[in-house]
């Protein structure tokens, strides 16, 4: 199979990638480099330079070689920043999303599996999530992807031969075990990479966005997955796709961590000392997030294999210290 991955120069993405090749399939990345490193790529791999939005470039792709399916990481994914700037976020994920799928209309081309977000659930009353709680997102990322599954929804009902996945995924952490591929965004935002800059000496300190959430500790609870756990997901989602399906799952380990204790992790697995400041509330950031994942187990026979957050921190740990600059420093 020759399979498009968008955004495949992404965090995420490079890991799909490397999966993928490592199975035996033909893999063709289309990312417009945003927030990407082609660096991130090993050289097999055909790219392009090409935004979501360029409709009749990814059509040339897709024909030019056969793609069988796609999967769309590609968009923006900051919480935070959705919040102060809506009208990129609905552009490039929601609108975005809508110029792929209409390329692949264009080509025949029916299969997607796609990147949504724990982000859709909003602020949900009951704990752990089930992918029929209810989804009122807080934040524009999260209407953004939300939009997306809505209209994949209503595309199934008009072809009946098309397929999707969307895998809703928790907070995705850790880096690859071999090393060849880790995390380096640009802003980094997420708290895990903050986190190990500041053991590194790079950071002064970390910021506990929030102590007074109603939560234990009072800071805010993410259920963190590894990110080749994740990854694996995806595979398993195509080759069991059917055509005329549409499938959500949840994709986290089902526990829940909160800020405080990730750093006390941190502070574990790198033996480093991580100062902190207690800081305010960051808008847009739900009090607390995680899931029951039983459906992906047991459809799909999904396993995570790590699911400590000390050895997905220290899978991070191990590549941060092997690229303190990340990808810029080859
Ligand atoms: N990291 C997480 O914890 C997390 C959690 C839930 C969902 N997601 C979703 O997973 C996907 C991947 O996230 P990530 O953490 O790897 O982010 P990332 O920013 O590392 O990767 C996204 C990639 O998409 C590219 N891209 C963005 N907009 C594009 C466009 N319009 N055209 C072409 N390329 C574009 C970027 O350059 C980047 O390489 C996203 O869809 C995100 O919403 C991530
Ligand atoms: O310096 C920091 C950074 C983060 N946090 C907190 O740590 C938690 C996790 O934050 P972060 O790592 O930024 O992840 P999220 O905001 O939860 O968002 C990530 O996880 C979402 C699913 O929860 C995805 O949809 C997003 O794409 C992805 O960026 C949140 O409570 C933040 O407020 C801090 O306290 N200090």
């Amino acid at each position: 199979m020759t399979i498009l991955v968008t955004g495949g120069a992404g965090y995420i993405g490079s890991h799909a990638v490397r999966q993928l090749l490592a199975r035996g399939e033909k893999v063709v990345v289309v990312d417009n480099l945003f927030r990407g490193h082609k660096e991130s790529l090993p050289p097999e791999v055909d790219f392009y330079e090409v935004d979501l939005i360029e409709q009749p470039r990814l059509e040339e792709i897709i024909k030019k070689h056969a793609i069988s399916a796609v999967i769309h990481f590609a968009a923006l994914a900051y919480v935070g920043e959705s919040v102060g700037n809506p009208y990129w976020y609905y552009t490039n994920n929601t609108a975005g999303t809508l110029s792929l799928l209409k390329a692949m209309e264009a080509c025949d081309l029916k299969k997607i599996v796609f990147s949504s977000t724990c982000a859709t659930y909003g602020e949900p009353d009951d704990l752990p999530i089930l992918e029929t709680t209810h989804q009122e997102p807080i934040n524009p990322y999260g209407w953004s992807k939300l939009f997306v599954e809505r209209f994949l929804m209503d595309k199934l009902a008009e072809d009946s031969d098309f397929s999707f996945t969307a895998l809703r995924y928790f907070n995705v952490a850790g880096c690859s075990l071999s090393g060849e591929v880790g995390e380096d965004h640009q802003p980094e935002t997420h708290l895990i990479p903050l986190v190990l800059q500041t053991a590194m000496g790079q950071r002064e300190s970390i910021k506990v966005f929030g102590t007074d959430y109603p939560t234990p500790d009072g800071s805010c609870i993410r259920d963190y997955v590894h990110v080749e756990d994740l990854c694996r997901a995806h595979l398993l989602a195509l080759d069991t796709m059917k055509q005329g399906e549409g499938r959500f799952y949840n994709l986290g380990i089902g526990k829940g961590y909160s800020v405080k204790e990730v750093i006390d992790s941190a502070r574990r697995v790198t033996g480093r000392e991580i100062p902190v400041i207690l800081d305010e509330r960051r808008p847009g950031d739900p009090p607390a997030l995680y899931c029951n994942a039983d459906k992906i187990k047991n459809e799909l026979g999904w396993v995570p294999e790590i699911k400590e957050l000390d050895d997905i921190i220290a899978s991070a740990w191990s590549w941060f210290q092997a690229h303190p600059e990340g990808y810029d420093a080859k």
